[in-house]
C-alpha cells in the first residue's frame, strides 16, 4: 500500500498588500549586489530588517492572519562601495519544532490554546517577526509576545533568547524599544506582562552594558495591543487602544484580540522614566481612533510633545469586533493622519487631550526619525504615505494604491518633500542612516525597500536624507522578492563587528 502525506500547499491568507499574496521562505546569500548609481564609499554598516513569512501552511488555512508569519531576517552589509545580502529565518522553538515535523504545530497568532499538544512545553511560541535592533553588542529580533532573540550580526544565525544578563523578569518585550543616544540606555516595556489577557505593564530600562536598571509594574485600565510607545528624557508614555485582549475568545479557539467598536476614546498612560512607583501612572483620555506606531516625542516648556499617525478605525481589519465580525468596515474610509499632542504631564486627567495639530492628512504609516534624536526635539521625519491620485499598475483602485510615496517633513522650514517611484512600486518602512565623520543630526541617508510589482523583485533605494525629492542616489538590485516586512535598523560597521560572534560572512578585502 502506498503511504500518502498531505501535500504542502499554502492557502491564500489575507494580507495587507497584494505583494504578500505568495510566501517566499527563502534563505541564502547574494554576494556583490548590482548597484545602479553610486554608493558613498564611507558607508560602512548594515541594514537589517525582518518580514513575517510563514514557513509552513498555517493550521487555520485562509483564516490565518499576516502577523503570524515566522520571522525571516535579511541583512544588507555595506563596505567600501560594495553590498552583500543575507537572508535567514530566526530559529525560534516554533520554527525548529515545525521544521522537524514538516508542518505547522502552532495554531493562531498569540493563542496557545490552539497549539498541537506536543508543543505545549516549548520555551516560547513567538515568531520573532517584528523588528531587528542593535543594543549592547547584540543584534536582537523582536516580537512583543516574548523576550528578544539574539542574532549573529554576520551570519544571521540565532544565538538564543536574551535575558539581559539575568536581570530581565518580564515574559514579554515590546518590538519598539527606544534607545537614548545620550545615556546609551534602551527604554522598553512588556504588556500582558502577567500572562495572556492581563492588563499588567512592566516598564523597564536596560543600561548600555545590557543590564535592567529600572523596572516598574502597573496595570492599564484594560488589556490591549500596546504595539509602540514614546519615551522622553523624563517620561514614558503608553498608547492604549481598543484592540482588546480576550482570554475567553482565545479559549474558544479565536483570535487574541478583538476590536471594541463601542469604545469612544483611547488613553495615554504617562509614568516617570526613572524611579517610578506603580501609583505614579496617570491616564489621559484622547479621542476615538486606533493607535499603532509612534514617530517621536520630546519635552518642551514642561509639556510632552507626542507625534504619531493615528488610524481612524481598527488598524487590523482581520481582528473581529465585539460581535465576532471580521472586516467590519470599508477600507476606503480609513485614514491615519499624523497628529501632534501637546499637554502637561502634571496636568489634570479630567479633561480630554485633543491633538494640538494635524501634521499630515491622509493615510500615513511607518514614520521614522534619525534615531539619535529619539526622545529629543527634532526637525525631520520620514514616512510612507498613499498618493490616491496615482493609479497602480495592476489596475487597482486608489484605495489599493498602497504606500507609493515617501514623504519627508521638515518642521523647522515647514517644507515637505515627496518621492514617487512609479505606478508599479510600493515602499516599505524607511530607515535613517547617519553620515559618518562628525556630521550633524539628520545628515545622512534614507534606505528604503521598494517592491517592484512589474518585475516581482525588490530593490533597496538609498537617498540623501535631506533631498529625497531628488530621487535615489543608488539603487541596489536584488534578484528576488522580499515580502512586505515590518521594521529594520541601520547598524554601524563597528557595532556589526561587536555583534558578530566569530565566523564572519563579510567580504574579504
Ligand atoms: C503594528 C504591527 C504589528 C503589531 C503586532 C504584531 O504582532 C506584529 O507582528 C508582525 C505587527
Ligand atoms: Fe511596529
Amino acid at each position: 500500500m502506498v503511504h500518502v502525506v498531505p501535500s504542502t500547499i499554502f492557502p491564500r491568507v489575507y494580507q495587507m498588500s497584494a505583494w504578500n499574496h505568495d510566501v517566499m521562505r527563502f534563505e541564502g546569500d547574494v554576494y556583490e549586489l548590482e548597484v545602479i548609481g553610486s554608493l558613498p564609499t564611507d558607508l560602512h554598516g548594515a541594514f537589517y530588517r525582518v518580514q513575517p513569512d510563514h514557513a509552513f501552511p498555517p493550521m487555520f488555512g485562509e483564516d490565518e492572519i499576516p502577523l503570524n508569519g515566522d520571522g525571516n531576517i535579511c541583512c544588507f552589509y555595506f563596505e567600501n562601495g560594495h553590498v552583500d545580502f543575507k537572508n535567514r529565518y530566526v530559529r525560534t522553538p516554533k520554527f525548529e519544532a515545525e521544521r522537524a515535523a514538516r508542518r505547522a504545530l502552532f495554531g493562531r497568532y498569540r493563542n496557545k490554546y490552539t497549539d498541537d499538544p506536543r508543543v505545549r512545553d516549548v520555551l516560547t511560541r513567538t515568531t520573532a517577526n517584528t523588528h531587528v535592533i542593535y543594543h549592547a553588542n547584540k543584534i536582537m529580533a523582536l516580537k512583543e509576545d516574548a523576550p528578544p532573540f539574539e542574532i549573529d550580526a554576520s551570519t544571521l544565525e540565532t544565538v538564543g533568547l536574551v535575558n539581559y544578563n539575568n536581570t530581565f523578569h518580564c515574559p514579554t518585550h515590546t518590538a519598539h524599544p527606544k534607545a537614548d543616544s545620550d545615556t546609551g540606555e534602551l527604554v522598553a516595556f512588556g504588556y500582558e506582562a502577567k500572562g495572556d489577557g492581563s492588563p499588567d505593564i512592566c516598564s523597564f530600562t536596560v543600561d548600555k552594558e545590557g543590564y535592567v536598571t529600572e523596572e516598574v509594574w502597573f496595570k492599564a485600565p484594560w488589556a490591549c495591543m500596546i504595539h509602540d510607545f514614546w519615551a522622553t528624557e523624563n517620561y514614558v508614555i503608553f498608547p492604549i487602544n481598543g484592540l482588546k485582549a480576550s482570554v475567553e475568545q482565545m479559549q474558544k479557539g479565536g483570535e487574541h484580540f478583538y476590536w471594541d467598536e463601542n469604545l469612544d476614546h483611547q488613553l495615554l498612560g504617562v509614568i516617570p522614566r526613572r524611579g517610578a512607583k506603580p501609583e505614579d501612572v496617570k491616564w489621559f483620555k484622547t479621542s476615538r481612533g486606533c493607535y499603532s506606531h509612534t514617530i517621536n516625542a520630546y519635552e518642551e516648556d514642561g509639556n510632552l510633545v507626542l507625534d504619531a499617525n493615528v488610524w481612524t478605525d481598527c488598524v487590523f481589519p482581520f481582528f473581529p469586533n465585539s460581535q465576532g465580525k471580521k472586516f467590519h468596515y470599508d477600507p476606503k474610509n480609513i485614514r491615519s493622519p499624523v497628529l501632534r499632542y501637546r499637554f502637561d504631564p502634571k496636568g489634570s486627567t479630567e479633561v480630554m487631550v485633543h491633538p494640538q495639530q494635524v501634521i499630515q492628512e491622509g493615510v500615513n504609516e511607518f514614520g521614522r526619525v534619525d534615531d539619535r534624536l529619539l526622545g529629543k526635539k527634532y526637525d525631520r521625519y520620514w514616512i510612507l504615505t498613499v498618493d490616491p491620485t496615482k493609479q497602480i499598475y495592476s489596475n487597482g483602485t486608489a484605495a489599493q494604491a498602497g504606500f507609493n510615496t515617501l514623504l519627508c517633513h521638515n518642521f523647522k522650514t515647514g517644507k515637505k518633500q515627496t518621492y514617487y517611484h512609479g505606478n508599479d512600486v510600493t515602499f516599505q518602512e524607511p530607515c535613517f542612516v547617519p553620515r559618518s565623520g562628525g556630521a550633524s543630526p539628520e545628515e545622512g541617508y534614507i534606505v528604503i525597500l521598494a517592491d517592484l510589482y512589474r518585475e516581482s523583485r525588490s530593490q533597496l533605494l538609498l537617498f540623501d536624507a535631506q533631498n529625497i525629492d531628488k530621487g535615489p542616489i543608488a539603487q541596489i538590485k536584488l534578484p528576488l522578492k522580499l515580502l512586505d516586512g515590518l521594521h529594520g535598523s541601520w547598524v554601524d560597521g563597528k557595532d556589526v563587528d561587536l555583534a558578530s560572534k566569530g565566523t564572519t560572512g563579510k567580504v574579504d578585502q
